[in-house]
């Protein structure tokens, strides 16, 4: 059955293009949905692509019972309930860079209306008027802008400022000192010292607890007289009742706002009636050019989340330095490694570790968050519900069962090397495995076992005395159920001592075979791992 993917809110053409080209794929496309009839659509659904018109709520992610991906064709992903979508192993994924330029350039677009008092001047010229000496305007070179958040935009309009021949000074705390030496931008230490400086202070941070009400009444307050302030980043960034006052006492002379805490914003506010105000509908982001870019990742990004599992630009999924997909044997390694010892400790009656420690070798070191999402999935899938388990809520869903998740280098591991140990009260095992650029991932130790085995479909690990006739006798067992072996390895500490064999066959095992391989004389134990589909 193909995935159905909803595309609402108007997404260019050519994005929703890609999607239709799959024939895996099926695709609706509808005008931006009132919220009632899209809770009642939701369900027939794997994937919905939007825009920020459409409120991807928590209530609509729990009526979504299919849905594992959310495409976002823009930046701000305000409108989405983040937190549920993670929990519900739903990833979202938006497309940060592609309407960066298009909210710049209308930065300096609003500010020379503002300062030039465009509106005005074309409605007088309609009204069949010259007003020319109405109209004095002020300029940009030699002023100081105040950029807070030097970000993706916040980057680009200090580019432009520059070249108005402005003074840019910028305001981010998280921004390093090596960013701000680049753009050739003033760092103000504090938001204060920025007000102190700004002639224009204008905001691109996105709309977090810290920013919501960033600039009040007090910051206003403190912009020297006849400021300008300008927000084109999210509605709630300024205080829109604190700036309406400054507006009216004329200590601020002139605001732009395309973003509003209420969208769309109504009839009736108050923010239209303030003088020498340029308001916009939203449209920072609202150019062909930019439609398109952002279309056409998020949509391409949808559809690889779909068809090939590609996480890596999902946003609520552990971040990865370097190639996603190149991760994938790793990831698939660290998840078999835990999920056989998450097995072997279940049969020995630990069904509940308390603590995951996952090496990785060197060259992993960038995939490291990502591998541990892995190695929690391992670790936890076959225990819980298989439906909604995935990379993105394994962590999650881990640690809130008790099992804390710890990851680090080591340098005794190869460097394509991963070594998953659980741990509970009384035990704690560790099961290696290796993963190479070319050949398909292998266990290489299971406790002090050294084991060579490609962990596909099901493993069946015994101990046993390590005696003449076992591997026989297994084989013949295994043989006469219809099991077929496709590798069988047989590991010892020392001759005649404790012996470790891993047998990767083909299909499943069912509880009766493992009983019968409990029973073979000089067996000591047998677990069976049942992977799940990667
Ligand atoms: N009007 C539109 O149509 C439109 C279009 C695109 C983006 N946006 C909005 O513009 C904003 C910026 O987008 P971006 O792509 O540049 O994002 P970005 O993530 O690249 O940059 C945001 C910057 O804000 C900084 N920041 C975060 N908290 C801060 C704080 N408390 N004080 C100072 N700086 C802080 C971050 O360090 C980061 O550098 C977002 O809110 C986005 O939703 C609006
Ligand atoms: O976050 C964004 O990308 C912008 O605010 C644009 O939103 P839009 O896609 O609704 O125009």
């Amino acid at each position: 059955m193909p995935f159905r993917v909803l595309v609402t809110d108007d997404v260019d053409r050519d994005g929703v293009a890609l999607l239709e080209a799959e024939p895996q794929l099926s695709v609706d496309e509808v005008p931006t949905l009132p919220k009632e009839e899209l809770l009642e659509r939701i369900g027939d659904y794997d994937a919905i692509v939007g825009r920020s018109a459409t409120k991807i709520s928590a209530e609509l992610l729990r009526r979504a019972k299919r849905l594992r991906v959310v495409g976002r064709a823009g930046v701000g992903v305000d409108n989405v309930a983040m937190d549920v979508a993670t929990e519900l192993g739903i990833a979202v994924i938006n497309a940060p860079a592609g309407n960066t330029i298009a909210v710049a350039e209308l930065v300096f677009g609003v500010l020379i209306s503002l300062i030039r008092h465009l509106p005005r001047a074309v409605e007088s010229m309609r009204a069949g008027r010259w007003d020319r000496s109405s109209l004095l305007g002020t300029e940009l070179l030699g002023k100081t802008i105040g950029i807070v958040g030097l970000g993706r935009i916040g980057s680009e309009v200090a580019a432009r400022a520059h070249a108005f021949g402005m003074q840019v000074h910028a305001f981010d705390p998280y921004v390093a000192d090596a960013r701000f030496t680049t753009l050739r931008v003033h760092r103000a230490a504090t938001l204060d010292a920025l007000l102190d400086e700004a002639d224009i202070v204008t905001v691109h941070t996105p709309l977090t607890d810290e920013t919501t009400g960033l600039i009040g009444r007090r910051e206003l307050a403190r912009l020297r007289p006849g400021g300008i302030v300008a927000n084109l980043a999210r509605g709630g960034i300024v205080d829109d009742g604190a700036l309406a006052a400054a507006l009216e006492s004329g200590h601020v002379k002139g605001a732009a706002l395309d973003v509003y805490v209420a969208e769309p914003l109504a009839a009736d506010s108050a923010l239209r009636k303030l003088p020498n105000v340029i308001l916009t509908p939203h449209i920072g982001a609202s150019t062909a050019e930019a439609q398109r870019n952002v279309a056409v990742d998020a949509c391409a990004a949808v559809r690889d989340a779909l068809l090939s599992n590609e996480l890596g630009r999902s946003m609520n999924v552990a971040a990865v330095d370097g190639q996603w997909r190149e991760l994938q044997p790793a990831m698939l390694v660290t998840r078999r490694a835990a999920a056989v010892a998450r097995a072997l400790l279940a049969d020995m009656g630990m069904r509940a570790p308390q603590r995951l420690t996952l090496r990785c070798g060197a060259s992993l070191a960038g995939g490291q968050q990502a591998l541990l999402s892995a190695a929690a999935l391992g670790a936890i899938e076959g225990t819980a519900e298989a439906e909604r388990l995935n990379m993105i809520n394994a962590r999650a869903l881990a640690e809130a069962r008790g099992l804390e998740l710890v990851v680090g280098e080591s340098a005794a591991l190869p460097p394509l090397g991963v070594e998953v140990s659980l741990r509970g009260a009384m035990q704690e095992l560790a099961v290696a495995g290796i993963t190479s650029a070319e050949g398909a991932p292998r266990l290489t130790r299971i406790g002090g076992f050294r084991v060579d085995v490609n962990p596909r479909q099901t493993l069946i690990v015994l101990t046993n005395r390590d005696v003449p006739g076992v591997i026989g006798r297994v084989g013949t067992l295994l043989g006469d159920a219809g099991v077929n072996i496709a590798e069988y390895h047989q590991a010892r500490l020392a001759q005649g001592g404790e012996a470790l064999a891993v047998v990767s066959v083909d299909g499943r095992v069912d509880a009766g075979v493992r009983q019968r391989l409990c029973d073979l004389p000089d067996v000591q134990s047998a677990s069976v791992v049942q992977f799940r589909e990667a």
